[in-house]
């Protein structure tokens, strides 16, 4: 089960956190720019090559702290399939580097349609008489407030590939609670529904640690509402989104653990990409930066837990 191998990798390098692959250009070096440009033209071409260079570099550098990386489709898809064809190779690299890859697809569509999008993400699409694997992530998030027969093709596809998803429950952006907080039931939320529909549809494929293949997302930067998220989703594994650039702290992601560190872990994108635009060195030593950004955040949140 995929989240079990998620909780290994976390329990070996004894650090809860995701480094976000959300390369827009100008978070990408210079000098690294400047070597894909050179060859590709400014073109989509040069743009996707940079992103390469840079996501590889980032990988290599975190690879042996970091157990995870959550590559945004968002900053792959702007660039075409140029884009998503370093989408793909970026995800095979950071398996290779032994991470666990999450998807950021947050998809959610009819039952037939999610089918597609899980069969391309996580499972095979079947040509002829052959089964192939494309993107091939261990993990992807889903937007799931069309309900549960946009989420159950994704969880048949985890079943029958050892995966796993994180879908929306309470998310980090500031226009959150518009619906989310929104009253519902009897002094309840929407947001409170959607956790309990989330424990619903992952009953029954808990793994070793206890947790289902529904995981579950709850921003960082509502430390109140991500406590009780945690107490009312007892067997799901919380992506925590918000650490860092959007102002959640250490302090507020410790109530998404559980006992010894575990069932969840937090994601810092532009805090740990960008962080050599801090250093004053033009990006020549961004991997440098960038693991130094990952060690403060793990000695950071490990303040405040314990991991065993
Ligand atoms: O699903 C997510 O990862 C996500 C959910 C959410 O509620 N808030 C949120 O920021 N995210 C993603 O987490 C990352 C946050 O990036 P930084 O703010 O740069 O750390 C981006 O990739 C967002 O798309």
């Amino acid at each position: 089960m995929s989240f079990d191998a998620l909780q290994e990798k976390i329990l070996a390098v004894k650090n809860p956190t995701v480094a976000g692959l959300d390369p827009k250009p100008e978070y990408v070096p210079e000098h690294i720019r400047k070597a894909a440009y050179a060859a590709h033209g400014e073109t989509l071409a040069g743009a996707a090559e940079a992103i390469w260079q840079f996501n590889k570099g980032l990988i290599d550098a975190l690879c042996d702290i970091v157990p995870s990386v959550k590559p945004q489709s968002a900053y792959y898809e702007r660039l075409g399939w140029r884009g998503m064809e370093v989408m793909e190779r970026t995800i095979r690299y950071a398996k290779e580097k032994g991470m666990y890859v999450i998807a950021d697809i947050k998809r959610g569509d009819i039952g037939s349609t999610a089918e597609a999008y899980s069969d391309g993400w996580l499972g095979a699409t079947q040509v002829g008489e052959q089964s192939c694997t494309v993107f091939d992530a261990d993990c992807v998030t889903l937007n799931g407030y069309m309900g549960a027969d946009s989420v159950n093709p994704f969880l048949n596809t985890c079943k029958e590939y050892g995966k796993s998803c994180f879908v929306l429950v309470k998310t980090s952006n500031p226009g959150s609670g518009e619906l989310q907080n929104v009253s519902a039931g009897e002094n309840d939320t929407v947001y409170g529904l959607m956790a309990d529909l989330i424990e619903k549809w992952g009953a029954g494929t808990e793994g070793k640690y206890g947790y289902t293949m529904a995981g579950a997302v709850a921003g960082a930067t509502h430390p109140e509402e991500l406590r009780q998220i945690r107490a009312r989703m007892p067997h799901t594994f919380l992506l925590v989104p918000g650490y860092g650039a959007q102002g959640g702290t250490a302090e507020d992601v410790q109530y998404a653990f559980h006992q010894g560190g575990k069932g969840a872990i937090v994601n810092s994108s532009r805090g740990i990409i960008c962080a050599w635009k801090k250093t004053g060195h033009n990006g020549e030593d961004y991997q440098e930066a960038a693991r130094n950004a990952a060690i403060a955040m793990r000695d950071d949140i490990c303040r405040f837990i314990t991991i065993e």
